[in-house]
């Protein structure tokens, strides 16, 4: 028999035990209620926006869902979207008809709810305030990786720091060879081929424009397809984009994500190559006494050298160097390779109006200067001569209209609550974006012949000296391509003179028709799987004008 005291302290043990299991038990049981909640409200915060955004039209989930896992381009998702928003506009009464869009809207995009404006009002409201509408951060897959920090994707405080480093290097004229060399190089091609992908080569032309600008070597991709730093970028750049991969939780484990990492640090290494190259070449120049190390041709100076310059006893590292000149080539090659594609597809399409533009070319330039003219010898603009476009400006603006090759402006964040102008009210930490593809198309700022291709309309905007406008607030901020406000796009100038060289460039040399898939004859191509529209089935027949 044990002892009272003894007796009572087990007895006194065995409670507390009991009582401690209890409680564990009761502790365990507590988590797991918190954490299944927490689970569930993730998982209904993933499906069900917001209480505050609930009353926007918006596509159910699946639409999205079915979308990334088939992995289709821009265009077919947006049809799909924009057809359920409008029927759920349209239930809730904030539309008249299927023809209408909506002022705002939901979008979605792997759990994240964002407003998509698509009216002039907010979107000028969106684009002036942008320390109230921040750039938006989501950090899903390897994008932020890849592309850094840098002057595109900082926010404000880190920005200023950016662009004061990364100006110099674009408010400068742009030197018309630029775009005149490698359009040759096309042109050499072209002419063996007959039926070209304007998609394809248009990558390959502005991957080489942008190359000799951003560090002063071609990427030469026209002649050389297979070049280790081409491919590497290509496939990059196709990985990133990928939607479906998004929704595996484990895609960072698998083999595909490791190929990624590996292609990402080839880049990175042949970016910093450079970038030590460039230094040691400017100090070189220094030591030898040739002045502050600047290259006599201002206009052919690259960006990296500029941006080299300009960093100097700022903060600015080596990584902001890379992250900025990463980013030049996603912003600086895509976004005009699509604009030309298209414009090449328009104009094949609308065979008058290639002719008024081919016209005003000779009218500036005068005609090709021998029949036949070798392909090297295709004279393309002087900045003189660059200057004084002005129909073929209206056909830009009209091809940018139809098809912004940035559908969607990059997301942003509101750092406080804010009210747009259909009075609904945005909490701050809300995802907010600018629906350019709704805004260029909707009828109620364009009329009936708003998916017409018609340069013309943009006839009255011309100036007395012949200048076509080319910031949104020329026309109410109905037409913005390039975003507007304090960030709107750098490289507007450069890619505006790139289109112009080039189109000149091809309308002397060749007459074409628009040819490819069904699809692209009935006037609504196909967009390939990307962050951007690229064009996909479209085909030109091209033929030589020296040559009949
Ligand atoms: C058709 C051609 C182009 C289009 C449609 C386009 C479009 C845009 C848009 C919509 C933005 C605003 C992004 C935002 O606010 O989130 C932007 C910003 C930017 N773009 Fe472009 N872009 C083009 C060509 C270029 C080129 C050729 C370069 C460089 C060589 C470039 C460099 C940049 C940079 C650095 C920014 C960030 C500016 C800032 O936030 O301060 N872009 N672009």
């Amino acid at each position: 028999m044990l002892p009272a005291t003894l007796d009572s302290w087990i007895a006194r043990a065995a409670a507390s035990v009991s009582l401690m299991i209890h409680d564990h038990t009761m502790l365990v049981t507590t988590a797991a209620a918190i954490a299944l909640l927490y689970a569930a409200s993730r998982v209904h915060q993933f499906f069900v926006p917001p209480r505050a955004l609930r009353h926007l039209p918006r596509a159910p989930v699946a639409v999205y869902l079915r979308w990334m896992l088939e992995g289709g381009g821009f265009l077919a998702l947006n049809d799909a979207i924009m057809r359920a928003v409008r029927e759920d506009a349209l239930r809730k009464g904030l539309i008249a008809s299927m023809e209408d869009t909506p002022r705002v809207y939901l979008r979605w995009f792997v759990g994240v709810w964002i407003v998509a404006v698509s009216n002039p009002d907010d979107t000028k409201t969106v684009f002036l305030n942008h320390e109230l509408y921040e750039k938006g951060r989501i950090n899903i897959g390897y994008a932020r990786q890849f592309f850094g920090y840098n002057v595109a994707g900082a926010q404000t405080p880190d920005w200023k720091r950016q662009r004061k480093v990364v100006n110099p290097a674009f408010r400068r004229g742009w030197a018309t060879s630029f775009f005149g060399d490698p359009a040759r190089h096309l042109i050499a091609n072209w002419d063996a081929l007959g039926v070209v992908d304007p998609s394809q080569w248009m990558q390959r032309l502005t991957l080489d424009a942008l190359s000799s600008a951003a560090f002063g070597h071609t990427m030469d991709s026209i002649h050389h397809p297979d070049n280790p730093m081409v491919t590497t970028y290509n496939r990059i750049i196709h990985n990133i984009f990928q939607q479906g991969p998004l929704l595996n939780p484990f895609y960072k484990l698998t083999p595909g994500a490791a190929q990624l990492r590996r292609d990402m640090k080839a880049f990175n290494d042949q970016i910093f190559v450079m970038i030590e190259a460039k230094t040691a070449e400017r100090d070189r120049r220094r030591a030898l006494g040739s002045g502050s190390g600047k290259v006599e041709d201002e206009d052919r100076r690259d960006l990296l050298d500029l941006m080299i310059d300009a960093q100097e006893g700022t903060t600015f590292s080596k990584e902001d160097l890379r992250s900025n000149t990463v980013v030049f080539f996603l912003a600086g090659h895509e976004t005009t390779a699509t604009a030309l594609s298209f414009a090449l597809y328009l104009l094949g399409m609308h065979p008058d109006v290639q002719q008024r533009a081919r016209d005003e070319v000779i009218q500036v330039m005068g005609d090709l200067p021998s029949k036949p003219t070798p392909a090297d010898q295709v004279p393309y603009p002087t900045v003189e001569q660059d200057r004084q476009f002005t129909f073929l400006n209206c056909v830009i603006k009209e091809v940018m209209r139809l098809y912004p090759s940035a559908p969607q402006l990059p997301m942003r964040i509101t750092m406080a609550p804010s009210i747009l102008s259909d009075g609904t009210h945005v909490p701050a930490q809300t995802h907010i974006t600018v629906d350019m593809w709704a805004l260029h198309h909707a009828r109620e700022y364009w009329g009936p012949s708003n998916d017409k291709f018609n340069p013309d309309r943009w006839a009255e905007t011309v100036l007395p000296d012949g200048s076509v406008p080319m910031q949104p607030g020329a026309r109410g901020y109905t037409w913005a391509p390039f975003a507007g406000g304090q960030r709107i796009c750098l490289g507007q100038q450069f890619s505006l003179v790139e289109q112009r060289v080039v189109l000149a460039m091809m309308l002397l040399r060749y007459e074409w028709t628009a040819v490819g898939d069904e699809d692209a004859l009935r006037g609504h191509p196909r967009t390939a799987p990307s962050g951007l529209l690229r064009p996909d089935g479209v085909r030109l027949r091209m033929v030589r004008r020296d040559l009949v």
